[in-house]
């Protein structure tokens, strides 16, 4: 949220109905839920869907008007134009931890509460900023392509990587990801410092307002921040020189929270030592030279996918949506 901004709100609305007035018993339809995009539904989740809520596409949304709640379970962008032509809007029930893709001025100017799905997939998407790094590191991945393509008996052994206990990892973005991430690593034997919006009274780990000064005092950037328009590009040749040559940075975030363009000039040039990449800043196309890299894990954007995340995440959508259609608050509302 930018300075000075409302937040957006919790479902804080009311139904009347003539009901809730004479307090006669009302008979229950189903709450209708205007699907937003071509959602990858399987058919078990559409049929408990179905059985709960009355489902309307966006090729109806001529005849969307009444409706109050979105359900976004893919990443096509709900834009103001769409929004405008939802004008009975009070909810969106978004699948996704980044909800980006969703114009979240214009929810805030018409009051619409949005939930995301981070809860359901932070520790997967935290296990996986951590295989990340243990790869780097490692050179798990640059291993296995040297004895598959035949090199190790022709060149001998590999270069050996570097231990993960004891380095200092700055998190960028110490929210239900993040935090995940900082347990793991506390385990490994790591030191944590983080950079967020605000500093966060309950964490102990040093806070730096400033990413600059985060990375000048870590060997490991984990980005896991929301991409908003303060956090675009927070990742750029300033933040990679503070972090310095033997420095390695992990996104699981969003591509565009960093500068791609100057990521890969100082891959290229050796300026800092790795990088793991789940994200980037134009999906899927990855830039060419990063294919080049033997310092870089490369990933298609898979942090969060595991069927046991996508059930959680499927149970939390129907939660937040009953909750909407109940006037209780969202389970998580960003
Ligand atoms: O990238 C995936 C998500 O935001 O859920």
């Amino acid at each position: 949220m930018l300075k000075g901004e409302t937040p957006l709100p919790q479902n804080g609305h009311r139904r009347n109905s003539m009901a809730a007035i004479t307090g006669e018993a009302e008979a229950e339809a189903p709450g209708v839920v205007f699907v937003h995009g071509s959602p990858p539904f399987g058919l078990p989740f559409k049929d408990r869907l179905l059985s709960r809520f009355q489902l309307i596409h966006t090729s109806e949304l001529a005849e969307s008007s009444h409706v109050k709640v979105m359900l976004c379970m893919d990443h096509t962008p709900v834009t103001s134009q769409t929004l405008h032509k939802l004008p009975s809007l009070e909810c969106i029930v978004a699948s996704s931890a980044g909800v980006d893709h969703i114009d979240l001025p214009t929810c805030r100017l018409r009051g619409i509460a949005v939930s995301n799905g981070s809860q359901a997939f932070s520790e997967d998407v935290a296990d996986y900023a951590v295989a990340l790094l243990m790869d780097v590191l490692r050179k798990i991945s640059a291993g296995d392509r040297y004895l598959r393509s035949g090199l190790w008996p022709a060149k001998g052994d590999y270069p050996l990587g570097w231990k993960l206990g004891g380095k200092r990892v700055g998190i960028v973005g110490l929210g239900n990801i993040g935090s995940e991430v900082a347990k793991r690593l506390v385990a490994f034997g790591c030191g944590i410092a983080y950079n967020s919006r605000k500093k966060r009274p309950s964490v102990s780990f040093p806070y730096y307002a400033d990413v600059c000064d985060l990375a000048a005092n870590s060997d490991i950037l984990v980005i896991c921040c929301a991409l908003t328009s303060e956090t675009h590009h927070i990742i750029n040749k300033d933040v990679m020189t503070a972090l310095g040559k033997e420095g390695v940075i992990i996104n699981v975030g969003r591509g565009s929270l960093i500068n791609e363009k100057e990521l890969v000039q100082f891959l290229v040039e050796g300026q800092i030592r790795g990088a793991g990449l789940d994200v980037f800043e134009n999906e899927p196309i990855v830039p060419r030279e990063l294919l080049e890299l033997d310092n870089v894990v490369l990933s298609p954007h898979n942090a969060v996918v595991t069927p046991e995340a996508f059930e959680a995440m499927q149970e939390l959508a129907i939660a937040n949506l009953e909750a909407f259609f109940s006037n209780k608050p969202l389970l998580s509302p960003i």
